[in-house]
This record gives C-alpha cells, structure tokens and sequence, in this order.
C-alpha cells in the first residue's frame, strides 16, 4: 500500500473513513486510467470521453450542493455549500480545458449530449444521498475532491510535476494550494456532522462515502473503457 489519505494521528469521522477505505484510494490511484494521465499516454478518444462525461457530472455535482444548500441548517452552512458551487462552476473548467488542447478540441466541440451508464450511476447515487440528511449527502461528495487531490499530491510529490507533462493543466489544478483548503474545511464540516449524527446515520454516510469512492474507480475505467450503451452482445 502506498501513502494512506489520512495518517495514524488524525481522529474524527473522515480521517477514520480514509484509513479504513485506503485500498480503494489504492485502486482509483492504480486505474490504468489515472496511470495514462500520470504518464501522458491516454488516447484521444480516451480523453474526449471523460472530459464529456465529467463536464455532465460536474453540472449535477454541482446542483448537489444545490441541495446541500436545501439542507442546510443556518447561514454558515448556506455559505458554504453556495460558495463551493460558484468556484465549481467556473474553476474546474481549467482542468478540462487543459485536457481539450492536448486532443486539439474546443470545450464547447467536446460535449456529449448523453450521459455513459457509469456517470448516470454516480449521479443517481449523490441526488439520492440528497434526500437523506447532510450528513449523508457530505459523505457522498467527499471521495470527488479527496481521490483527486490525494492523487494529485501523491503524485507530484514523487513526480516533480514539468511544464513540459501533457496533462500539466490537469494535475497542477488538482494539486493546487487552493483545492487543498478546501478538501481540509469539507472534512472539517463533515466530522462536525458526524459527532452529532447517530449510529443508524454514521452507518449510512459511511455506506455513501464507500459507493462514491468505487464509482470514482468506476469512472476511470467507463473512460478508458469507452463505456456506452450497447448491449454486451454487441447488437
Ligand atoms: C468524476 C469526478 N470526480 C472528481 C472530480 C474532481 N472534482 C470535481 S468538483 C471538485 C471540487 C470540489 O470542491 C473536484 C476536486 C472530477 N472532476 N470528476
């Protein structure tokens, strides 16, 4: 195993879901998928693929906080459910605009009017977390900026990351400073959640955060897979 999402000393709810899920980390990080963008060997169809796919996923990640915002039990949780929103709306194009110019597309050239089985999966999985509490919902959101950004830094730690990487864009976004604070105050509102939760809800926000983790792995290999849907028979 490589490095754990969160180390032995850190306590609360998250830091013990990090550590009791670390193989699932293990397996996002191994994804031959995440290994081409590490390496810079994915295909263009590969790449066209996820960018559309995961510009429909961000559109419905971000609605969730939409309904985060409908959850929220006072002012400060409105803020930051709407602020995380505003910043996924525009900043995370950057990462995908980066991935556009190495397959030599526009953004707008790379949508897809559909979305891919898997994509589908994932977003059912976070709105239905969106009719449970927050903290269920929070658990359902957390494995998207954390496999990230733990990839990111995971990798640019033992890659010093070029200007030269084709996929530069890409991992210099998700190993940002800015990310990082963010991924920390998510958590941090997450454990709060999680003290004053029950057994019974404790149980179902871990339940959420271990779908979300596999559908993070799920959604690599839909890329690299080329996942759509034609029936396996091929007809
Ligand atoms: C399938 C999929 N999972 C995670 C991300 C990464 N991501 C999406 S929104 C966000 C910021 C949350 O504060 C991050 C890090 C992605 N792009 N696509």
């Amino acid at each position: 195993m490589g490095v754990l999402p969160a180390t032995d000393g850190e306590t609360g709810f998250t830091a013990e879901l990090g550590r009791r899920h670390a193989d699932l980390f293990e397996a996002f990080y191994q994804h031959p998928f995440l290994k081409g963008l590490r390496e810079g060997s994915l295909s263009r169809e590969q790449v066209l693929h996820y960018v559309a796919q995961d510009y429909q996923y961000l559109t419905a990640y971000t609605r969730c906080y939409g309904l985060g915002m409908a959850l929220s039990p006072d002012r400060r949780w409105m803020r930051f459910f709407h602020d995380n929103a505003a910043v996924i709306l525009c900043a995370e194009t950057h990462a995908h605009e980066s991935l556009c110019a190495y397959v030599g597309v526009s953004y707008e050239e790379a949508q897809a009017d559909h979305l891919a089985p898997t994509a589908q999966a994932y977003i059912n999985h976070m709105m239905e977390a969106g009719r449970d509490t927050l903290g269920v919902l929070l658990s359902a959101l957390l494995p998207c900026p954390w496999t990230y950004l733990w990839a990111a830094a995971r990798f640019t730690s033992e890659t010093p990351l070029d200007p030269s990487h084709p996929f530069y864009g890409w991992w210099d976004f998700y190993a940002g400073r800015y990310e990082s604070q963010k991924l920390t105050q998510t958590r941090a509102m997450l454990d709060e959640l999680a003290a004053a939760a029950g057994p019974a809800e404790r149980e179902r926000m871990e339940r959420a955060f271990v779908a979300s983790c596999h559908y993070e792995i799920r959604f690599w290999e839909m890329a690299w897979s080329l996942e759509d849907w034609t029936p396996p028979n091929g007809s």
